[in-house]
């Protein structure tokens, strides 16, 4: 298709049909962005599948009165040839996803095989949407909430008289984190519904810049595709295009950063990070959590022992990331759209100077993690975590990118580079356009900023503090020492010395700096 062309998007809020250059609908994309249309499911229709509800309902109890693991070895190996709309699918997702993590660190020691109980149905759910068998921000986030202000489904509702699906309200304003809820948290705490809702919140706000970007890079990449000369009325009017969603963005930035702002109002950092976060990890550079090899998935009762080195039965090791907000499709999208290139950590054409895969490097195959090495070309974190995304979001960013190679950065480098100072025409198009471009990179740059604060707060603070639970997790696992003597890295050193590591044993405050610096390094554009 030509980028002239354009196809219909059916906006179901308010009924209006948008005109836009992509078909967000084969994408799974919706009007609320990369979240559902309507609210997940908070039950499975089918009875079927009431133990997996009993068991998920629970979870926080279970884990609790350490009976989880031995609920999941009772569970029947249920079949996923009961699930039919996607929605359920997403649901089974989520639950699975819940029990996986819930089973390999809610014991004294992190497990090394996953049962088939959970490991049969979660690799077949995950087949089918698309991502790797492990919880990731779409089923923590973007699959598990619900409309906390109209539900009938209070926290004191029985589960069996919880409906099947929540009541559809158009005028839902999803980008108030205050009417949302998760549906299910490992912790019970109102913290991690609203650390996981307020993402919800930050995706339902974001929403809004996917059509409008999306004509802003179709406007300026079609008017360089026609073949007149640079000072046309299609470029002036390309541009003020381009300018007003570059307004548009810098405002909608503005908002996400303040929904960000909005985590410590309910989400308290000690509890993040002893008591939440530990759950969230995920099997891959976890040696030091007990998971040398990741885990094991069993695909029958024989393999269980696998892990033991008792049985050969069917199975795989695997090593997987954590679920994670870095996992979102949104910022992807804004960095794509904007034309903020990310190098990975360690590659020769980092901005942090570093030559080749170093020990500190997040480069790693989605699969099976620890790539980057052996001669294999070094992946980025963000190249990588579109691994985790659903099946969908992924193309789509890959389809924008691949679309408008270099965004709207390139677009206006073009549009600089054919109608600047001393060539005639656009004047103060131009100049609106470029100073749009940079003030919006720069609202990107300095939402990362925040975020950068964020994670101080959130996890190097309390990492400095004594962990007093006995559990072996991620709390503790994450400050392993790390030989570094970078400046920054020494920042980061928790309490026992070392350097914090992210979920995937991402260098932490180095990469979240370097990721920060790209952003700003976007709004220098080549042409001025
Ligand atoms: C308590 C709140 C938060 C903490 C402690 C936190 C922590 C982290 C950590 C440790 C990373 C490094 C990568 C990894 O380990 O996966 C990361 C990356 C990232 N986080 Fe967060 N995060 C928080 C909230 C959020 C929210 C609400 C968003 C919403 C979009 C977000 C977006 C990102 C993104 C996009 C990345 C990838 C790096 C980048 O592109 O800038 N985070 N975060």
């Amino acid at each position: 298709m030509s980028p002239s062309e354009t196809l219909t998007f059916n906006n179901s809020r308010g009924g209006s049909t948008e005109v836009l250059p992509m078909p967000l609908n084969e994408y799974a994309v919706t009007s609320n962005g990369f979240l559902p249309e309507e609210p997940p499911l908070r039950k499975l229709p089918n009875p079927y599948y009431g133990p997996w509800e009993l068991l998920v309902e629970s979870l926080p109890n279970a884990l609790a009165s350490r009976t989880l693991r031995d609920q999941v070895h009772q569970l029947p190996i249920l079949s996923t040839d009961r699930l039919t709309a996607e929605p359920e699918w997403r649901r089974a997702c989520v639950i699975l996803g819940f029990l996986a993590h819930a089973y390999i660190w809610g014991g004294d020691t992190a497990a090394e095989t996953l049962p088939p109980q959970i490991t049969l149905p979660f690799l077949a759910v995950t087949t089918h949407l698309g991502t790797p068998p492990v919880a990731t921000f779409a089923s923590l986030s973007l699959w598990n909430f619900e409309i906390a202000s109209t539900s009938t489904n209070t926290a004191s509702t029985p589960s069996n008289t919880t409906p099947s699906t929540s009541v559809p309200d158009r005028d839902l304003d999803l980008t108030d984190p205050d009417a949302l809820r998760a549906l299910h948290t490992f912790t019970g705490t109102a913290d991690e519904s609203w650390f996981y809702m307020v993402s919800v919140a930050m995706e339902a706000e974001g929403a809004r810049l996917l059509p409008v970007l999306l004509r802003a890079m179709h406007a300026l990449f079609a008017a360089r595709d026609q073949d007149v000369p640079p000072a046309t009325t299609t470029a002036a009017a390309a541009a003020a295009v381009a300018s007003r969603a570059l307004g548009e963005t810098t405002a909608c930035i503005g908002r996400l950063g303040r929904l960000l702002d909005r985590m410590d109002e309910r989400c308290r950092p000690d509890v993040f990070y002893h008591q939440i976060r530990p759950f969230l990890a995920g099997s891959k550079n976890m040696e030091a959590a007990g998971l040398p090899r990741g885990v094991f998935y069993a695909e029958s009762a024989e393999g269980e022992g696998e892990a033991e080195g008792k049985a050969n039965g069917k199975g795989e090791w695997r090593q997987l990331r954590g679920g994670s907000n870095g996992q979102s499709s949104l910022v992807q999208f804004l960095d794509i759209a904007l034309g903020v290139e990310h190098i990975a950590m360690g590659s020769s054409n980092s901005s942090s100077g570093g030559g080749g895969s170093s020990s500190n490097s997040i480069n790693s195959d989605p699969k099976e993690g620890g790539g980057g090495q052996g001669g294999k070309p070094a992946v980025g974190f963000h190249e990588e975590v579109r691994g985790y995304m659903p099946e969908p979001h992924r193309r789509f960013l890959e389809d924008v990118a691949a679309r408008y190679p270099g965004g709207l950065r390139k677009g206006v480098e073009e549009l600089l580079a054919a109608g600047g100072e001393g060539k005639g025409g656009l004047g103060p198009e131009l100049t609106e356009v470029r100073e749009a471009f940079q003030t919006a990179t720069r609202a990107l740059a300095e939402f990362r900023n925040k975020h950068l604060q964020m994670v101080t707060r959130y996890i190097i603070i309390p990492s400095r503090q004594q962990n007093t639970r006995r559990e072996v997790n991620l709390a503790t696992a994450s400050s392993k020492l790390r030989a570094s003597s970078s400046a920054e890295a020494k920042e980061t050193v928790p309490a026992g010395g070392g350097e914090l590591t992210g979920t995937g044993g991402t260098a932490l405050m180095p990469f979240l700096k370097q990721t920060r610096d790209e952003t700003f390094q976007a709004g220098r554009l080549e042409y001025r």
